[in-house]
């Protein structure tokens, strides 16, 4: 027998939006936010010795996962999470069509830049057909060099690019900068700024649409709890 949807026997279960969030230095920056915005984590979320990956909020309708900050976008465009933070440096490495990022965030403040050896004798890309590069963002430097008319040949790192030109790896690296500190350390010098980096809020657009109301008014919690 068919049981009437209003039937009093079926609980109402509403599955929780999903927000995925990078462990690190963004998840600790953002936590004033979430709790500007209600959705503080359970507090074992901010530290570094929990082996959970998925906590409550302050709202029972949200969870969060907390993920690589490449994989917060992966997690995103499939729709496996509903909304998420990222990097413009991992939006821009990625480009994935899925995603929309109606929110800057104003925190994570960096930028991708070239750096290069100090002292190096300086590159006239206007002359150079290929170039040897060190980085985490294959994507981003391959457009950067393409766009001048150079071919990147990419050495992909995960991390300790820095070492790359000094190591006969890589003639020049792509990678963030904050206050340069990491670069001067290693004998390196910023040379060009690929672009001017901040995280943002992003949503799976599908989950935007199928859900407009309950994303709506999350986005303008969001929205609300930005200084
Ligand atoms: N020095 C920095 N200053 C400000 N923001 C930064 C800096 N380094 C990285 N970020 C921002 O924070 C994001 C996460 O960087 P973080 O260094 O915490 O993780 P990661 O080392 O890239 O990731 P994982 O630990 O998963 O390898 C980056 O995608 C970038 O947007
Ligand atoms: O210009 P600075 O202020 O020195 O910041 C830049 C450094 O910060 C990030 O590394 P992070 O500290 O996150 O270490 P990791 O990526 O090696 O984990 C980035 O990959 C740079 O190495």
């Amino acid at each position: 027998m068919d049981l009437p949807l209003s039937s009093p026997q079926i609980a109402t279960v509403t599955a929780p939006l999903i927000m995925a969030l990078p462990k690190g230095r963004i998840l600790k920056e953002l936590l004033p936010l979430l709790e500007r915005a209600g959705l503080a984590p359970a507090p074992d979320c901010y530290e570094e010795s929990s082996r959970r990956l998925r906590f409550e909020t302050a709202d029972a309708n949200v969870e969060v996962i907390r993920v690589r900050s490449f994989d917060v976008a992966t997690f995103v465009a499939h729709g496996a999470a509903h909304l998420g933070v990222a990097g413009g440096d991992v939006l821009d490495e990625f480009d994935y069509k899925e995603l929309y990022a109606p929110l800057d965030l104003g925190i994570g403040r960096c930028r991708v830049s070239v750096a290069e050896p100090v002292g190096a004798e300086p590159l006239d890309t206007a002359r150079l057909s290929r170039i040897s590069v060190a980085t985490k963002y294959p994507n981003i430097a391959r457009r950067h060099y393409a766009a001048k008319g150079v071919q990147a040949e990419i050495i992909h790192l995960n991390g300790a690019m820095e070492l790359a030109p000094s190591m006969g790896l890589a003639r020049v690296i792509v990678d963030l900068v904050q206050t340069g500190g990491t670069l001067k350390a290693n004998g390196l010098a910023e040379t060009e700024v690929i672009s001017e980096i901040t995280s943002k809020l992003i949503v799976n657009r599908g989950a935007l649409k199928t859900m407009p109301d309950e994303m709506g008014a999350l986005l303008a919690r969001f929205r609300g709890a930005i200084q």
